[in-house]
């Protein structure tokens, strides 16, 4: 079964996540961790076709809610410029009754860190102006592309202004 994106989000009506989300087929390996967010773990992966990718573990059973709310984001905005790329979503069911129900959110892998990351790699020393215009204006383009969809963001914050490996600017949940 080649690279699935799901069809729509989880609702009662809609029923089996394990129907909407297929489980890949061994095309997508995760690798290392590099991430700890308030879903999940997150972990640098390969996929067949994308190459490297950023694969967020996101716990159902913890906050069923949070990762809708989060996987309507992407299938929303994930297309512009400034918002990390969604390719998809796997579900990953529980092994045994004390285990926790996962989604596999498969994500555009931003290399450069967060915002987070690099004010803190400066030790103290302010970033350049001219580096803190260009983050303002790549995430007010990404605000303004959500705002014209009549949607607010509600969680603007360092940790959540990515960069990729050429210094483009990814606004992600
Ligand atoms: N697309 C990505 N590419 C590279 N690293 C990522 C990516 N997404 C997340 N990470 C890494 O994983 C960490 C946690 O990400 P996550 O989005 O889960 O954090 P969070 O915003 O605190 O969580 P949430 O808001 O969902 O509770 C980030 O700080 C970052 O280091």
């Amino acid at each position: 079964m080649p690279f699935c994106a799901p069809r729509r989000k989880r609702t009662a009506e809609f029923g089996c996540l394990s129907e909407i989300y297929k489980p890949p087929d061994g095309r997508l390996t995760k690798e290392t961790q590099i991430g700890e967010g308030g879903t999940g773990a997150v972990f640098m992966g390969h996929h067949h076709r994308r190459g490297k990718v950023a694969v967020k573990m996101a716990n159902i059973t913890r906050d069923e809610e949070s990762v809708c709310r989060e996987v309507s984001f992407l299938l929303k905005f994930s297309r512009h410029r400034n918002i990390a790329s969604y390719y998809g979503a796997y579900y990953h069911p529980a092994p045994n009754e004390e285990s926790s129900e996962y989604l596999e959110l498969v994500l555009e892998y931003c290399s450069g860190g967060s915002l987070y990351n690099l004010i803190d790699s400066t030790e103290g020393q302010s970033l350049k102006e001219t580096w803190i215009g260009y983050v303002c204006r790549e995430v007010l383009k990404a605000l303004n592309h959500i705002h014209h969809h009549r949607a607010v963001h509600r969680d603007i914050k360092s940790p959540n202004v990515m960069l990729t490996k050429k210094g483009n600017i990814k606004l992600s949940e």
